[in-house]
């Protein structure tokens, strides 16, 4: 990879850092701006073209995903602080880029290694473990067990390898003194060491442009700035400690993941991900530590940052707002491929708010959707007698459909669109049915609709959404606490009296080949929610 950077001034750094005149421009964090404007100097990296684009926070623009080996891509994800029971904010992240993942690994080819860091030692697991009255050790142990268990419920394929903060301490501390030696940070009499924002020059600030301010500044601080950041905390009674040349403590919350990452990935790494709030400072002070070790131009190539899952249309969800919905408690109300394919709906970038409508939404497309492959096997087991449909056009919308969608998904993994299109083939491969149905006799046309069914299900289980055991009512409801998933609200109608299905052609063809004895062809299909 060859890299070089634009030059920059040292001296709007130090005015940035110091909070003089803060450039125009958005960011996250309360900090400053910082002369290193985020994509100056980026290079785009050697090596295979994905095929795809992608929003890189590094450069603000869509760059073509460009990765080192297609065989061995390199992905650090940060994990979570593992100290209570995630959330549908954590799910939504996670969930997001995984599907981005798989559509990385199945659409497009890639082999990832993933690795993500647990953070198992922080402020707020000591301080929770404090009002338990247990060890540290064990909170985390229990919630990073309960992390696992709630993501394989929500279908997120594991990463290759997690790796936890507390078992690499001697390698973060000697990842420490790789950056002290290189004069990038310094130690201090009270057994603190800070990276040295000032020895990097205009470095940083990339990403988001901004560089931290001396906001919330303890006056008793023993920086030799007030915006350098904590490689290592000295130890402070009763919290967990190690001993390193330092004297006892522990690693600061940057240090952890710029160390897990390298001692797989080295000084290259092909994609970064996180949720928005990562970009800074955690991200960027990541960057700032890989590159002052590795004395790289460019290590991260890509960064990719979800949006947030929001609750009343502005506010995040968090265990701090205590406006949060666990994940277990969510999945007692409604199944891991609603919540999916509700994160499908919207791009990865994008805030998403919350709601009972947009869930509904979603479960009405699912159904909708497993319901068109069970009506279409039905055509073609001939149990809809069938009247001529036209081939040709359902031909004609599938090989459109298949152009859209991949186009969709290489577009920074557009996959509101690729939804959008799939549900369009569905939309007409329903009303060739329809005329199928109505008008019995003549010639079938069973290998369209089994092509366009194996094409849906494909698509829909490439990005992790099963359509197994969604079909109609009987995979119905799991209501409780106000997670209210009955699909009467959703319908059209508003008649809260009526079946789930608002399409009348899809419960007609049903229930007339299905359930032939129950009624005239035509009629609802009388499933009720109530
Ligand atoms: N509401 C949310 N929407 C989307 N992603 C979120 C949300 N809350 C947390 N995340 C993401 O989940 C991942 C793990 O986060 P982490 O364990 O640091 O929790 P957190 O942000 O401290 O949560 P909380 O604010 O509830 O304590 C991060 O990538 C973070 O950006
Ligand atoms: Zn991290």
């Amino acid at each position: 990879m060859l890299l070089t950077r634009g030059a920059g001034s040292r001296s709007s750094l130090l005015r940035a850092a110091l909070g003089l005149g803060p450039r125009p421009g958005p960011g996250p964090g309360t900090g400053r701006a910082a002369s290193g404007a985020p994509g100056q100097g980026w290079l785009q990296p050697a090596g295979y073209d994905t095929g795809v684009k992608v929003y890189n926070s590094l450069t603000r623009r869509k760059d073509p995903l460009i990765v080192s080996n297609v065989d061995a891509v390199s992905w650090y994800s940060c994990g979570p602080t593992v100290y209570d029971h995630a959330h549908l904010g954590h799910a939504c992240s996670y969930v997001r880029f995984d599907i981005i993942r798989r559509i990385l690994s199945r659409v497009f080819g890639c082999n990832i290694i993933m690795v993500m860091g647990v953070t198992d030692v922080d402020d707020k697991i000591i301080k929770r473990a404090n009002e338990m009255n247990v060890s540290p050790a064990s909170l985390a142990n229990l919630y990073e067990e309960d992390f696992k268990q709630d993501m394989a419920a929500l279908k997120v394929l594991p990463p290759t390898v997690y790796l936890r903060v507390t078992d690499n301490i001697p390698q973060i501390i000697a990842f420490i003194e790789g950056i002290v030696a290189r004069g990038h940070a310094y130690s201090t009499a009270k057994g603190n060491v800070y990276f040295d924002l000032q020895s990097g020059g205009d470095k940083y600030g990339r990403l988001v442009g901004v560089a931290p301010g001396p906001v919330g500044e303890p006056v008793d601080s023993d920086k030799r700035h007030p915006s350098d950041f904590a490689l290592w905390k000295a130890a402070k009674p009763q919290e967990p400690a190690w001993a390193s040349p330092w004297g006892s403590g522990r690693p600061g919350w940057h240090i952890e993941c710029s160390t897990i990452c390298s001692l797989v990935f080295g000084s290259r790494l092909d994609i970064h991900s996180g949720g928005i709030d990562l970009a800074f400072p955690h991200h960027e002070n990541e960057i700032a530590q890989c590159e002052a070790f590795h004395q790289c131009q460019q290590w991260g190539n890509y960064f990719l940052h979800a949006g947030h899952l929001h609750v009343k249309g502005k506010e995040k969800m968090s265990k701090s707002l205590k406006n949060y919905i666990t994940i277990k408690d969510f999945l007692r109300a409604a199944s891991p491929d609603v919540f999916r394919l509700f994160c499908l709906r919207s791009s990865y970038r994008s805030a998403v708010d919350y709601g009972d409508g947009t869930l509904l939404e979603a479960r009405r497309l699912l159904h909708a959707v497993a319901a068109f492959a069970e009506d279409a096997r039905a055509y073609m087991r001939g149990q809809l007698a069938g009247g001529p449909v036209q081939e040709d056009v359902l031909w004609e919308s599938l090989g459109r459909t298949k152009g859209a969608v991949q186009e969709a998904l290489a577009d920074d993994f557009n996959t509101p669109g690729a939804v959008d299109a799939v549900m369009g083939l569905v939309h007409h491969g329903n009303r060739q049915l329809k005329a199928a149905s109505e008008e019995p006799g003549g010639p079938r046309s069973p290998a369209v609709f089994g092509a366009v069914v194996s094409y849906v299900e494909q698509f829909f289980e490439t990005v992790g959404v099963s359509l197994v055991d969604q079909q109609g009512p009987s995979a119905g409801p799991r209501q409780s606490q106000g997670t209210d998933l009955c699909e009467s609200a959703s319908t059209s109608s508003g008649d809260s009296s009526l079946c789930c299905c608002e399409e009348a052609h899809l419960p007609r063809v049903r229930r007339r080949f299905l359930s032939p004895s129950s009624g005239a062809p035509g009629a609802c299909c009388g499933l009720r929610f109530l």
